[in-house]
């Protein structure tokens, strides 16, 4: 197992875990015969290793392989690599391995689309560089993938960062004009993902994801009920020593969730992610914030023009107050090819 990376608070003899992931995709233009499962598990583990953590778990579909780690998650499909790593990792150090795998080994030949997101880390000043601050991470994917792009959105506290190769929709210029080229050729291929990114958590909840309280993960993720969120999925679960827990999700098509907890008090964070096409995300998300009882959080939604989930802005407008939640910021971006949008929610005060 990697290095815990948990760093001890003297001052309330507590421990701090950065439960807040990096996350970084990587979409390949297609290309017949490539794929990025021809990369072999040996060979993700030094790429692993680059990033300080480990695989302690494997699943897949039909579309996707799934890994569990000792940080987070890892998802490998076709022509898309996910890679959502927490605590003191640095994901940005592997990314020109990982490209020197998709040309040599998976036969891919270009990057199509690249997104690398955070939200503000509760302690930036202990992240390892690149990931001390974003600057220094978008000149690292600069330097990687030419002129990308760089956003922030929300206050300061409660930011979230976001850098892409998309450009702004009306935005002119060569890149723009590829993409067009690309996705011209291409059968369209439909794309939305759900981000609740949680903190300060209800504790009874977080209690569940402890050895203390729960024998294993499998039943950490029944009395939570972490398994009826998006039902039908095959669910690969982990807890941790003495506490912590993270799952994948995968089911037919290429769908997946992950939801990775970090429960202690001082710290509690818990991130869940999916790409089920759903058509609204009532049920997903009141069914999540009535799971894990967060004080706060940040919600994102990334979908092309064609995907089912085509109306989270009137959604996000109506969820002023959401099951007892305020909507204290709301931004919303149209890239080409994708929209995005973003919003953090308070808990009203009971
Ligand atoms: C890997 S998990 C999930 C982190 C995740 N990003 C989240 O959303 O909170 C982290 C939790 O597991 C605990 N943990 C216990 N042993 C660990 C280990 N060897 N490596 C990483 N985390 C460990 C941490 O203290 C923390 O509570």
């Amino acid at each position: 197992m990697a290095e815990t990376e948990i760093i001890s608070n003297s001052d309330k003899n507590e421990q701090f875990f950065e439960g807040v992931e990096k996350l970084i995709e990587i979409w390949f233009t297609p290309v017949q015969h490539a794929d990025l499962r021809k990369i072999t598990r040996q060979q993700w583990e030094n790429v692993l290793k680059i990033v300080r953590c480990e695989i302690i778990s494997f699943t897949q579909s039909d579309q996707v392989d799934a890994y569990v780690l000792s940080e987070s998650s890892m998802f490998v499909s076709r022509r898309r690599w996910i890679l959502k790593t927490c605590g003191r990792t640095t994901p940005l150090r592997c990314v020109r391995a990982v490209l020197a795998l998709a040309y040599e080994t998976a036969g891919h030949t270009r990057v199509q689309n690249v997104f690398y997101s955070r939200r503000e880390f509760a302690r930036p000043e202990a992240q390892l560089k690149p990931h001390d601050n974003f600057d220094s991470e978008v000149e690292l994917l600069d330097s990687f993938f030419g002129d990308g792009r760089a956003y922030i959105m929300g206050p300061e506290k409660d930011c979230w960062y976001l850098y892409t190769l998309l450009p702004l929709e009306g935005t002119v210029d060569a890149l723009e004009k590829e993409q067009r080229e690309v996705t011209d050729r291409e059968v369209p291929e439909p794309d939305q993902t759900i981000e609740i990114l949680m903190s300060e958590l209800d504790p009874t909840v977080m209690d569940i994801f402890t050895r203390a309280n729960s024998a294993d993960s499998a039943q950490a993720t029944k009395a939570s009920g972490i398994d009826q969120i998006i039902p039908g999925m095959v669910i690969d679960d982990y807890l941790f020593d003495p506490c912590g827990y993270s799952m994948n999700g995968v089911a037919k098509d290429g769908y997946y969730m992950t939801i990775h907890i970090t429960p202690e008090r001082s710290c509690s964070y818990v991130s869940f992610e999916s790409n089920v096409p759903v058509e609204r995300y009532d049920r997903v998300l009141r069914a999540v914030l009535a799971a894990f009882r967060p004080a706060k959080f940040i919600l994102t939604i990334f979908h092309t023009p064609d995907a089912p989930g085509t109306e989270p802005l009137p959604e996000l407008k109506a969820y002023h107050s959401l099951s007892g939640f305020e909507q204290k910021e709301a931004q919303h971006c149209r890239f080409s090819g994708y929209e995005l949008h973003y919003a953090l929610y308070n808990k009203f005060p009971s």
